[in-house]
């Protein structure tokens, strides 16, 4: 079947494509494995055949194309494709190339929580630059060119527009590598866990953004499924994010306790067959759930449980 041929009509989403197999992937394509579970947890129903960038979704009309993450700006911007999900990184390094003055096409949707990590300056552990600002007129090595060069540009005080005196020299890979090589005095890399930076007997001396995966859309891009599709994984990020705390509380103390678990909107209040007691439920977010049980408790709050959310649409 001619994929390219069933596009027509269709809202075209970019999904992040690994460079590796499937079967090689340890933590590598991370966006790709989180992108691909909640566009199941949004019941994007697709198969895709080995080897095709394209897929089309059975049960709507929508096609799935698979793309680079760094790619994936682009594509969106240029209106090629109305909706993505890539880092925000990636978006901020396809702006940086813009001319001045020039709109970003590619509009943030929301942010999906996953893909957390930090563009930093690097430079060698043993070595004896500790602040990027000893980098400058030196090499730089990195993929993400526009963005180190706006860095530079800053920590250089170069006038609008002008290029930094450090060397910025890309790389699509393996950037770590570089230092070791001698291709680089520093290099401006993505840190996770900061395990690829030690193994490489690098250290991190500045930061240039923070990143977490996006959902974006191109400007000017609008319909009823794409808004459908946005609600749908708005549901998802918002289940992964939440749990459900319920909990008995004597009716006195219920003010105190609701500042505690203030919900989303406001907490659920049902009244128990005990007097002067309530039942409360409410939504918080995962990370402070331990916290929040605490102070309940201290508060005199029982039976407190915590349920997780298999979906939800609270927009
Ligand atoms: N170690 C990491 N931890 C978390 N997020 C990362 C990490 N490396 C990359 N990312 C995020 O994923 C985006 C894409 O990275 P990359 O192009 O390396 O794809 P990937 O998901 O790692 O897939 P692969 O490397 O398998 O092709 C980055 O721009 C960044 O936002
Ligand atoms: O701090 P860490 O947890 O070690 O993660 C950081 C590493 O992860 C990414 O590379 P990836 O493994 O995706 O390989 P790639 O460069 O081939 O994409 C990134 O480019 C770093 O090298
Ligand atoms: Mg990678």
């Amino acid at each position: 079947m001619d994929l390219v041929n069933h596009l027509e009509g269709r809202l075209l989403f970019a999904v992040p494509k690994s460079k590796f197999p499937p079967a090689a992937m340890t933590h590598q394509g991370r966006l790709q494995q989180a992108t691909l579970d909640l566009l199941s947890g949004s019941d994007v129903q697709f198969r895709r055949e080995t080897r095709l960038d394209i897929a089309l979704v059975k049960n709507l009309p929508i096609a799935l194309i698979f793309l680079p993450a760094a790619d994936i700006p682009t594509f969106v911007g240029e209106g090629r494709v109305d909706l993505g999900i890539t880092g925000r990184d990636q978006v901020a390094e396809h702006d940086a190339t813009l001319p001045r003055g020039e709109t970003s096409g590619v509009e943030e949707i929301m942010d999906l929580g996953f893909g957390g990590c930090k563009l930093q300056v690097q430079v060698p552990e043993k070595g004896d630059i500790t602040e990027a600002k000893q980098l400058i007129g030196r090499n730089v090595v990195t993929s993400f060119t526009a963005l180190s060069e706006a860095f530079f540009s800053k920590l250089e005080g170069t006038k609008d527009g002008d290029k930094p005196q450090t060397k910025l020299k890309y790389v699509g890979g393996s950037v770590e590598a570089a230092c070791a090589l001698g291709v680089a005095d520093g290099i401006v890399d993505l840190v996770e866990s900061g395990e690829t930076m030690k193994a490489a007997g690098l250290k991190a001396i500045d930061t240039v953004v923070e990143s977490t995966a996006v959902l974006v859309k191109s400007r000017g891009s609008n319909s009823d499924l794409l808004n459908l599709i946005t609600s749908r994984i708005r549901g998802v990020i918002t289940a992964q994010r939440f749990v459900l705390c319920q909990y008995n509380i004597p009716r006195a103390q219920l003010e105190t306790a609701s500042k505690i678990t203030p919900g989303k909107r406001a907490p659920t209040i049902t009244a128990l067959e005990e007097e002067n007691w309530v039942a409360v439920s409410s939504m918080v977010e995962k990370k402070r759930i331990a916290t929040v049980m605490d102070e309940l408790i201290k508060v005199g709050a029982s039976d407190i449980l915590v349920l997780n959310i298999a979906n939800s649409r609270t927009d």
